[in-house]
């Protein structure tokens, strides 16, 4: 079997649990308070900078060709679409950068990053690159179902959807589904176990984003069991 096949397999329950999620219902029925929009981006924020820096630093460490060029043109498309969106996104709902400054990082953004960091320094960049897949599988896959449903009358909210229901990024997500395939089927059988373990980690990771954002996680004080 393909890597595409086993992993959506395997990673199905937070796929299809990220288009049940509340944050995305909400997003797309227009309810979903604003505040928890703004926390979401906030958090993007740090890790889409960094899913930027780790496409960099890929490219830079790998002999695949192949996955050198998607890597650097993928870094290169986030930085001219999603980032520019998310620009225009801090500005027309006021956050400002001493806003982003004072919003600590939460635990899941804090996990979802450093986990793609880790499959790169300690494995190799199929294994790294597996980790990278699922950010823009599953967002072009919620963009594609939520496109088939009524616009969001929320005016950012369907500006969100949309972003994720470009051509470019589906082309992205079939370029990359082949590359990997065939690096897959090129890798060990323990490397093999890595790539799946990066992905399906990655699409837990993903859900609970959702999550994270959605009841505005925060780190513990140490002081809760104080009396
Ligand atoms: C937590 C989180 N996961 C995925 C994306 C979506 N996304 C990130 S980069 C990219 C383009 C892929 O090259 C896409 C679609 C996001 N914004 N935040």
């Amino acid at each position: 079997m393909s890597f595409t096949s086993i992993v959506r397999k395997e990673a199905a329950p937070y796929w299809q649990g990220s288009l049940r999620h509340p944050f995305i219902v909400q997003l797309q029925a227009g309810t979903l308070p604003e505040e928890i929009f703004r926390y979401y981006l906030i958090q993007d924020h740090y890790y889409l900078r960094h899913f930027r820096k780790l496409h960099q630093i890929v490219a830079d460490h790998c002999q695949d060709q192949e996955l050198k060029a998607l890597m650097t043109l993928s870094a290169t498309g986030l930085k001219d679409g999603e980032m520019i969106v998310r620009e225009q996104f801090f500005e027309a709902l006021k956050i400002t950068a001493a806003e982003v400054r004072a919003t600590p990082i939460a635990p899941t953004t804090d996990h979802y990053v450093a986990h793609m960091y880790r499959q790169l320094f300690a494995d190799n960049p199929a294994i790294a690159a597996a980790g990278l897949y699922p950010c823009a599988w599953l967002y072009g896959d919620i963009g594609m179902a939520l496109s088939q449903q009524p616009a969001s009358p929320n005016p950012y909210y369907q500006r969100w959807i949309e972003t994720y229901t470009m051509a470019e990024l589906q082309d992205e997500i079939q370029m990359m589904g082949t590359v990997l395939n065939r690096l897959y089927a090129a890798s060990s059988a323990e490397d093999q176990v890595k790539m799946v373990q990066a992905f399906v980690r990655s699409s837990q990771l993903e859900y609970h984003f959702w999550e994270m954002a959605y009841r505005k996680e925060q780190w513990l004080r140490g002081d809760e069991y104080d009396e």
